[in-house]
């Protein structure tokens, strides 16, 4: 028995070799490709902590010596494109290891600065961008869209290739790439690679458009110049994703009333911005960069067999703290783990390397089971267990692993910022901004899970603390121009905080149009939030309050019923009253149910057949949005 058993062993890590070597051939191997990039050195060797301040700077390098200059460029929203663009980057770098050849430059440029670039002096350019809002390119590339759509720039010698990014639960899936690579071949660009698409960071298509430019490039005709773009020509905000300001915790409360752990833990936090220059928009949000669950990080190192007291210098990137001077500093694993690194998104590379390195039968056939079909979302398997997984879980899934907590680190995602409604307006103080947020506690695996951010901001960040913070532009969010106009604002929930910015700032305005807010919630007495503030608006006329309870009678009533009651009056305003209709809320069927009453309120009232009143409403719900203002933990 025990030889047949030795035999399957053997047959297993004999099929799994094969299958790496398939995969490292192909390229296809994120993890064996990229862990050299992104290795975290020791503290002690000089060397590496030397690559590692460079890296601080290597992408906005100015070239002075003749090379063979590629253009990387990339549209992001939340980031994402930024770092794939700058993997690419990195690999194209290493090609010049291998080559005699004059170098190839890669240069990466924010498509937020395009004027810097001169598309008449460019030969190859790969473009990765995302898709944001519903459909639109990301808020700061948006000008570089308009240029390239309006402008009959010569590019007939330009080879290019796009990565589009986005997600299929959009109807407008990946518009924004999809458009440039349109535009791009009515221009006249030569397609050297087919645009991929890109299904919600699906890596085996990231993989597979990078693995097609590394075949690419070293065959491929390109002449050496001397490189025309230089930074100091792009001016950078003073605060952003990437260099956020430190902002101080003013005050926090808890809005609900919490009698049993199904109660809604809903949180009001203020942040002090005023010796910032940051400025926002009713309907912005802020980024907010949190630290992890100091408990978590115990669990985790635990589970990495190791104490935490292992020293490394920072990170090959991290975002940027402007008063931060100290990049080469030495830091502890578990102030690492703690401020700069996801503990819970699991990434192929991880089990990858988890397969490479443990011996146990069972462990090995098991994670043989995972990774079988490899990366891709149609692996079903894999998936399913990343999802009900996170880190820790898996290296306590596969305890016989000894892997150097380098090797691990460099299989872990960086900790991403989270993003929430403002929900106050700068018209009546522009040097706080407020959030609001549901505190997220869950149980996974029988220990107890909790949402980054939000435990953070109300268990462990306490009023004067620091936290990194940034603003995020909402231009399809606005209240019209015209203050007169009325508004319906629908958000149950914290989808409420955006439109407490609204009020706040027509209130501020003096402003006669009439806003119909439609609130929703559980309970009256323990989670209608913001309660005093919305009776006392209502009370002065200076909004129309209809709030739906859903937990307090015996029949559930929800924002979409208190809508279909006043159906006659809501088809009034809409369609003699020219009234925007704004929705906003963290559930998705809710934007769902939302929309289809707003659908049979059209169609009925306005005597129009469905798709007629759909198409009334997509016209008509410009500045609204559906399931957009969901900042998850
Ligand atoms: C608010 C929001 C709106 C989005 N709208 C779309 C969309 O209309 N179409 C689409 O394909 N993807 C959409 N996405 C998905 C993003 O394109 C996807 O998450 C992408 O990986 C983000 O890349 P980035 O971090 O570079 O911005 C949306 C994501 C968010 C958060």
């Amino acid at each position: 028995m025990s030889y047949v058993l030795a035999v399957i062993v053997v047959i297993l890590s004999l099929v799994y070799a094969f299958y790496r070597f398939l995969n490292v051939t192909s390229g296809s191997d994120f993890a064996d490709n990229s862990i050299d990039a992104f290795i975290i050195p020791d503290a002690g060797d000089s060397k590496l902590k030397k690559n590692v301040s460079n890296s601080e700077t290597k992408y906005k390098a100015d070239y002075t010596e003749e090379g063979r200059q590629i253009l990387i460029l990339y549209g992001t929203e939340y980031g994402c494109s930024e770092d794939i663009a700058k993997l690419l980057f990195d690999k194209i770098k290493t090609l010049n290891e291998h080559i005699e050849l004059p170098p190839f430059q890669p240069r990466l440029i924010n498509a937020r600065d395009y004027k810097v670039i001169d598309f008449t002096r460019e030969q190859v350019v790969f473009i990765v961008i995302s898709t944001s809002g519903d459909g639109v390119p990301p808020t700061d590339s948006r000008p570089f869209f308009e240029f390239l759509h309006t402008n009959d720039i010569r590019i007939n010698h330009v080879r290019y290739s796009v990565l589009a990014l986005g997600d299929s639960n959009y109807p407008q899936y990946c518009k924004t790439g999809r458009m440039i690579d349109n535009r791009l071949q009515q221009l006249e660009g030569e397609c050297i690679i087919p645009r991929h698409d890109v299904d919600m960071e699906d890596w085996s298509v990231i993989n597979a458009w990078i693995h097609s430019i590394m075949i690419y490039l070293p065959s491929a005709t390109l002449q050496t110049a001397l490189d025309y773009i230089h930074h100091h020509d792009i001016i950078e905000e003073t605060y952003s994703r990437t260099k956020p300001f430190m902002a101080t915790l003013k005050d926090k409360y808890l809005l609900t009333i919490m009698e049993t752990d199904v109660d809604k833990e809903t949180i009001h936090c203020e942040f002090d911005i005023s010796d910032s220059d940051l400025t926002w928009m009713s309907g912005d949000a802020l980024g907010i960069y949190p630290h992890n669950n100091p408990d978590d990080v115990k669990l985790l190192l635990e589970s990495m067999k190791c104490s935490g007291t292992e020293t490394t210098n920072k990170l090959g990137w991290a975002y940027q703290l402007s008063e931060d001077k100290q990049h080469d500093d030495v830091y502890t694993l578990y102030d690492v783990l703690l401020k700069w690194y996801d503990l819970k998104v699991v990434k192929y590379e991880l089990m990858e390397l988890i397969a490479s390195n443990i011996t146990g039968r069972n462990e090995l056939e098991y994670v043989y089971k995972l990774i079988k079909h490899g990366d891709s979302k149609s692996n079903c398997v894999l998936q399913t267990y990343i999802k009900k997984h996170e880190i820790v879980d898996v290296l306590n899934d596969f305890k016989s692993h000894t892997l150097p907590w380098q090797q691990i680190l460099s299989c872990m995602r960086y900790l991403q910022p989270r993003y929430y409604s403002i929900s106050s307006s700068p018209r009546k103080d522009n040097s706080t901004a407020s959030v609001t947020a549901a505190v997220l506690r869950y149980v996974i695996n029988d220990r107890q899970g909790t949402g980054v951010t939000t435990t953070y901001l109300y268990d462990r960040l306490c009023i004067g603390d620091k936290c990194p913070v940034f603003m995020s532009r909402n231009p399809d969010f606005r209240l019209p121009i015209d203050h007169t106009l009325p508004i319906i604002l629908i958000g149950p929930g914290t989808g409420i905080a955006p439109f407490m910015a609204f009020i706040q700032e027509r209130e501020m305005m003096k402003s006669s149009g009439p806003i119909w807010l439609y609130f929703g919630c559980r309970h009256k007495e323990k989670d209608y939030i913001y309660r005093k503030q919305l009776e006392q608006w209502s009370n002065n006329n200076v909004i129309r309050l209809s709030v739906a309870f859903s937990r307090d009678q015996e029949k559930k009533q929800y924002v979409q019923d208190k809508l279909y009651e006043d159906r006659i009056d809501i088809w009034k305003l809409i369609d003699n009253g020219n009234a925007s209709v704004f929705v906003c809320g963290d559930a998705k069927h809710m934007a769902r149910e939302v929309h289809t009453t707003l659908t049979y309120i059209v169609s009925d009232e306005g005597h129009m057949n469905e798709d007629a009143a759909v198409e009334y409403l997509n016209q008509m719900e410009k500045s609204a949005r559906y399931q957009k203002d969901v900042w998850v933990v």
